[in-house]
C-alpha cells in the first residue's frame, strides 16, 4: 500500500472526478479540493477564459503550481483536471506524494454525461468523440503511470460510485498522519 496522505483522483473528462470526489471526501470526513475550481478562484476567471487569454500552456502552468502546493499541504481528497498527467513533473509528484485512483469511463458515457457541457475548452469542437478518443489514447499510459488503482464508473450514478469507491478503498488506502 502506498502510505501517502493525499487521495487524488485522476482520469478523463466526465469520469466523475469532481462529483464523485466531493461525495467521497464527505464520506471519509476529509477536506475536498477540486483543482479546476481552485485555479478559477485564484485567477478570478473560468477555465475557459484562462484558455482564451493564456492558452492551454498558461492553464498548465497554473495547474502545475497548484498541484505542487496542494501536495505539500494538509491531506485531503483532490479531484484533478483530466490533463494533469500530461506534465512529467506532475506525474512524479503524484507517484511520490499521493495515493492515486484512476477513475475510468468509456467514450460513450463521456459523450452522454458531457452533452450539455460548455465549460470544457477542449470540447468546443464539432467532433467531440474524436477528441475524446484521441485524448484517451494519448493519456491512457500516463494515467497508468501514476495510478495506484483503477475504478470504473460506467453505469453508476455519482452517489453510487462514491459509496462503491469508499468500500473499494477501505482495504487499500488509509490516511497516514504526517509526521510533525
Ligand atoms: N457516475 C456518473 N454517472 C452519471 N453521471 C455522472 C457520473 N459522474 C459524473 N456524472 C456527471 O457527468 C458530468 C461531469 O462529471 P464531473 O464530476 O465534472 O467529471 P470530471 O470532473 O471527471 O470531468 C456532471 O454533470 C456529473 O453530474
Ligand atoms: O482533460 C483536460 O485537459 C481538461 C480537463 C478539465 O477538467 P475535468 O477533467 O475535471 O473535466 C479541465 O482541467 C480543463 O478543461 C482541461
Ligand atoms: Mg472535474
Amino acid at each position: 500500500m502506498n502510505p501517502a496522505s493525499h487521495l487524488v483522483l485522476v482520469g478523463p473528462m466526465g469520469a466523475g472526478k469532481t462529483s464523485i470526489g466531493r461525495r467521497l471526501a464527505d464520506r471519509l470526513g476529509l477536506p475536498f479540493t477540486d483543482a479546476d475550481h481552485a485555479i478559477e478562484a485564484r485567477a478570478g476567471a473560468a477555465v475557459s477564459a484562462i484558455f482564451d487569454v493564456e492558452g492551454e500552456a498558461g492553464f498548465r502552468v497554473r495547474e502545475r503550481a497548484l498541484l505542487a502546493e496542494l501536495l505539500a499541504g494538509p491531506p485531503g481528497v483532490l479531484a484533478t483536471g483530466g490533463g494533469v498527467v500530461v506534465s512529467a513533473e506532475n506525474r512524479a509528484l503524484l507517484r511520490d506524494g499521493a495515493f492515486v485512483v484512476h477513475l475510468q469511463v468509456g467514450t460513450d458515457a463521456q459523450l452522454h454525461r458531457l452533452a450539455r457541457d460548455r465549460t470544457r475548452p477542449l470540447l468546443q469542437t464539432p467532433d467531440r468523440a474524436a477528441v475524446l478518443q484521441r485524448l484517451a489514447e494519448e493519456r491512457a499510459p500516463l494515467y497508468a503511470d501514476v495510478a495506484d488503482c483503477t475504478f470504473a464508473t460506467d453505469g453508476m450514478t455519482p452517489d453510487e460510485a462514491a459509496v462503491a469507491l469508499a468500500r473499494f478503498l477501505h482495504d487499500r488506502w488509509q490516511r497516514t498522519e504526517v509526521a510533525a
